[in-house]
């Protein structure tokens, strides 16, 4: 028996097909994941079959009824989103319930009677924290945890909905969403599974469905197909993924020094990177590694050591000072930080040169075109025009505009932290070729920060392991994946 099922779909948005004519259906007690390129139409579908989106054809049912007439249907489906939509100011069980009526809880509420509610789901979701604490202070790992088991309060749900909920886990901590979805599967649920990593997905899915371009172009058992079968259903071409991306041209000019370097999360750090240099950052999520370069980068304070570029002091403090004489952080959470979501993406490219732009007190609207247009070209940022507004680009798109922004700073080192999180496999090599010519043709110094070990093997020419803010290791890029892991951490340390 199908639980939920969408027929011929096609939604339409200014410019874009993002669902093509789409069939697709789901089944109680299977893990049925979703693969597709950035932009390829999985989160579109989702709010269809969530109805946040009424499609422009086609008809969601849910047990078999019409869910687009009748609403109250969609209550069957829990859903969780890929950004964390806690309250940050609420304790853990006053998140884990809201909206009250909707978990069930009538009439005054009271705070003990909640807390007393919300201990065995922490205990079935194994959540280390106490249902009082203020979920601001508890971890992002157990913040994502969390916004999954407050999903599942709703009593009547019949279909889980995941998009992407590794992104901020630990590997430990992915283990125990695996198990958790995997007795939720015993429930006789059904499990939507979205998610950008292969390996999780085959070691977690039953059945898979890939899109490409708004259209499904295929479903599979997974125990019959393979990682390149994926690649090339989602992509349309083979990928070779042991190429590497490091740069090949190393200059021995020391473009960046770091000494002895003690801020908030950070003690005693010394590193230097050279021009064309790709220099990877390796640890767990904590270990210190966006906080040094967010210091660096003039964000955060430091409490001493000093950090020079082309041997000259760096001044500290002062993020302005920092764009304008070349030295760029590239925030890992894109969405808060990177982008200016509402804005098109001409004025997303514009803030960064409103200098250049500037004609008598106002500013040159062609220059502004002009500057967004070759940015869109030479960076290939697939979009309609240059007026959308950014947040409705797929993630990879506002990564390669963030790139090109920067760029128009004429920058010497660019700091890259976490640059392909939530991003699909083939727009991740394009992002690391990006990397390797700018190393390479323009002698930028780059910084790679990254929780994917593969990735930092693949693209640095030097690997450096912080563990608890130390620096515990300076590796080149043969060593062995075992030896930084174990340095990441904390053995011998
Ligand atoms: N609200 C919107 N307005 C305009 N265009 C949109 C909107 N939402 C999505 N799009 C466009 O529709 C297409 C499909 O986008 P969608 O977000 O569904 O892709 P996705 O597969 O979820 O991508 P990602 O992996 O980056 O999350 C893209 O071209 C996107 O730019």
């Amino acid at each position: 028996m199908k639980m939920l099922e969408a027929h011929n779909i096609t939604k339409l948005f200014p410019g874009v097909v993002a669902l093509d004519s789409v069939d697709v259906s789901f089944e109680p007690s299977e893990i049925h994941c979703i693969i597709g390129e950035n932009g390829a139409g999985k989160s579109t579908l989702i709010k269809c079959l969530t109805g946040v989106y009424e499609p422009e054809e086609g008809e969601v049912l849910i047990n078999g009824d019409d869910a687009t007439k009748n609403k109250a249907l969609f209550d069957k489906v829990a859903y969780v989103p890929q950004e964390i939509d806690l309250f940050g100011d609420m304790s853990v069980a006053e998140n884990l319930f809201l909206p009250y009526k909707k978990s069930g809880i009538k009439g005054i509420v009271n705070q003990k009677e909640l807390e007393k509610k919300a201990v065995p789901l922490l205990k079935k979701f194994r959540i280390p924290v106490k249902p009082d604490e203020l979920v601001k202070d508890i971890s992002v790992s157990s913040q994502q945890l969390l916004q999954i088991a407050r999903a599942t309060v709703h009593k009547e749900y019949e279909i889980l909905m995941l998009d992407e909920p590794t992104t901020s886990l630990t590997t430990s901590d992915t283990q125990v969403l695996f198990e958790i979805i995997k007795r939720v599967k015993e429930e006789n649920k059904a499990v939507i599974f979205i998610s950008h990593k292969l390996e999780e997905i085959f070691a977690l899915g039953d059945v898979l469905t890939v899109f490409r371009n708004g259209k499904k172009v295929a479903y599979a058992k997974l125990e019959e197909i393979d990682i390149p079968w994926v690649i090339k259903k989602m992509t349309g071409r083979e990928l070779n993924q042991k190429q590497i991306f490091r740069s090949s041209k190393v200059s021995d000019e020391v473009l960046l020094e770091v000494n002895n370097l003690t801020g908030e999360r950070f003690t005693n750090v010394s590193f230097t990177l050279k021009k064309g240099e790709i220099l990877g950052f390796s640890g767990l999520v904590g270990a210190g590694r966006s906080e040094l370069m967010q210091a660096i980068f003039g964000y955060l304070p430091i409490y001493s050591g000093e950090v020079k570029l082309d041997g000259e002091q760096w001044k500290l403090g002062d993020t302005n000072f920092s764009v304008k004489h070349g030295l760029i952080y590239l925030p890992e959470e894109r969405k808060k930080q990177g982008i200016l979501p509402v804005l098109s993406i001409k004025e997303n490219i514009s803030v960064s040169v409103l200098d250049e732009l500037k004609n008598g007190i106002s500013i040159s609207k062609k220059k502004e075109s002009d500057i967004a247009r070759k940015v869109i070209n030479t960076y290939d940022i697939k979009t309609p025009d240059a007026d959308k507004a950014i947040q409705f680009l797929s993630g990879g798109n506002q990564q390669k505009v963030i790139i090109g922004r920067s760029m128009c700073c004429d920058p010497k080192v660019l700091v890259f932290d976490e640059p392909t999180k939530g991003i699909d496999v083939g727009t991740k090599a394009e992002i690391y070729r990006l990397m390797k010519e700018l190393a390479e043709e323009k002698g930028i110094g780059i910084i790679l920060i990254s929780s994917e070990m593969e990735e930092i093997k693949k693209c640095s020419n030097r690997i450096i392991a912080l563990y608890e803010g130390k620096k515990v290791g300076e590796y080149d890029s043969q060593e062995d994946k075992e030896v930084i892991l174990s340095a990441i951490i904390g053995v011998n340390s």
